[in-house]
């Protein structure tokens, strides 16, 4: 496994300054996780990037990719209403390949799982993780934000058909699917002419129990049994889906436009919210709130010493890890490039409850990578 460089003791106790002032509990996390867990609530996305141990009979465990998940767990567990952690230890990620990222890596960050305004909040962590970073003493610095939330307020002002809407929103985090949806070509919602998509039209048009006995009945007539593949209920559900999607209609040419202009919007915060702004389709309540949002957060972050002309708002920002559902930020060095954010953060409400929590609050977090930060070191 690779080891990052080390760095001087005195740069690593700058970095950690900034967190000393969360009011942030220091916590201790497993490092080993359920992989079923991490994958579920992580994203697919970070499967190759997982380090997978096996022991004897027990659950199949990972290395923790990062400790959001896992300080999330220790929140629960402790049947606290809410709660400000900190922690300092090591994460653990596959390199790409033909990569030379250090695979096992500090990281010091804390999780705050708190009622109270989401917005401030925001701005706050946002600030600390730049405070941090930037005490590495690195001068070209960025703070690129995006919002998850963003995308799905636009998508309702564009009046489209409900079922459309939601699977355009869905895509948002899935390239691959959201490169069907923009090139308006058959494969985005499935074509009812093929065989399939009749098969799937016809069981929609029944109760699902009922479909999937339909199935039953049509592999026992034709003698078939399929071999260690799905049941008859899970395929019938997704037929169900395929042809819900179909029947849902696909973007028209203007929608498409309009959907790249705004996923193209990368630009000065101020300008970026103007240019969203002026994109919006008819229905432009939701996204008129969620712009508010965004210039009190931006107000925030300036007020709490984030230079302004760092500041980068990118509408189809998104990271690799599947738990935002709101605002996101890295921030990045430009002799690291993209793909090493020296720190990074967002919000992630819905994951408390997607691990069970029954009272939930928001919750958000930010981490550093102290050997990233160090302008005199190379990860
Ligand atoms: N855990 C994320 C950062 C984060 C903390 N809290 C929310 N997000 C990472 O490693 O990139």
């Amino acid at each position: 496994m690779r080891l990052e460089p080390s760095l001087p003791a005195e740069v690593l106790a700058a970095i950690r300054a900034p967190f000393a002032g969360a009011g942030a509990v220091l916590t201790d996390a497993p490092v080993l996780q359920p992989l079923g867990l991490l994958l579920d609530l992580a994203g697919e996305a970070m499967r190759a990037r997982l380090f997978v141990v096996s022991g004897d009979g027990g659950e199949e465990a990972c290395l923790r990719p990062d400790f959001t998940v896992a300080i999330a767990r220790e929140h629960l567990a402790s049947d606290r209403a809410s709660g400000r952690y900190l922690y300092e230890g090591k994460a653990f990620r596959v390199a790409p390949r033909g990569s030379d990222r250090a695979e096992e890596f500090l990281q010091i960050g804390v999780e705050a799982f708190e009622a109270g305004d989401p917005v401030a909040a925001d701005a706050e962590i946002a600030a600390l993780a730049w405070a941090a970073a930037a005490a590495g003493g690195r001068a070209d610095l960025t703070l690129v934000l995006g919002d998850v939330g963003l995308f799905a307020a636009f998508v309702d002002t564009l009046d489209l058909a409900a079922p459309l809407a939601a699977r355009l929103k869905r895509a948002f985090t899935r390239p691959r699917q959201l490169k069907l949806e923009l090139e308006g070509g058959a494969a985005a919602g499935p074509a009812g002419s093929d065989d399939q998509g009749r098969i799937a039209a016809l069981l929609a048009g029944l109760p699902e129990g009922e479909a999937a006995a339909v199935l039953q009945e049509l592999w026992s007539l034709a003698g078939i049994e399929p071999v260690g593949g799905r049941k008859p209920a899970e395929i019938a559900h997704r037929l169900v889906e395929r042809a819900e999607a179909a029947r849902a209609g696909r973007l028209s040419t203007e929608q498409i436009e309009v959907v790249r202009a705004f996923l193209a919007v990368s630009d000065r915060p101020d300008v970026a919210l103007e240019a969203i702004a002026a994109l919006a389709g008819p229905r432009r309540g939701a996204l008129e709130l969620a712009l508010a949002g965004w210039r009190a957060r931006l107000a925030g972050l300036i007020a709490r010493g984030v230079p302004e002309d760092r500041l980068v708002l990118t509408a189809a920002f998104g990271r690799a890890f599947g738990y935002y559902d709101g605002y996101l930020f890295e921030v990045r060095s430009a002799a690291l490039g993209d793909e090493r954010p020296v720190a990074a953060g967002g919000r992630y409400d819905g994951l408390p409850a997607r691990l069970g929590a029954a009272r939930t609050t928001g919750a958000v977090g930010c981490m550093v990578r102290p050997a990233r930060a160090y302008a005199g070191g190379g990860e």
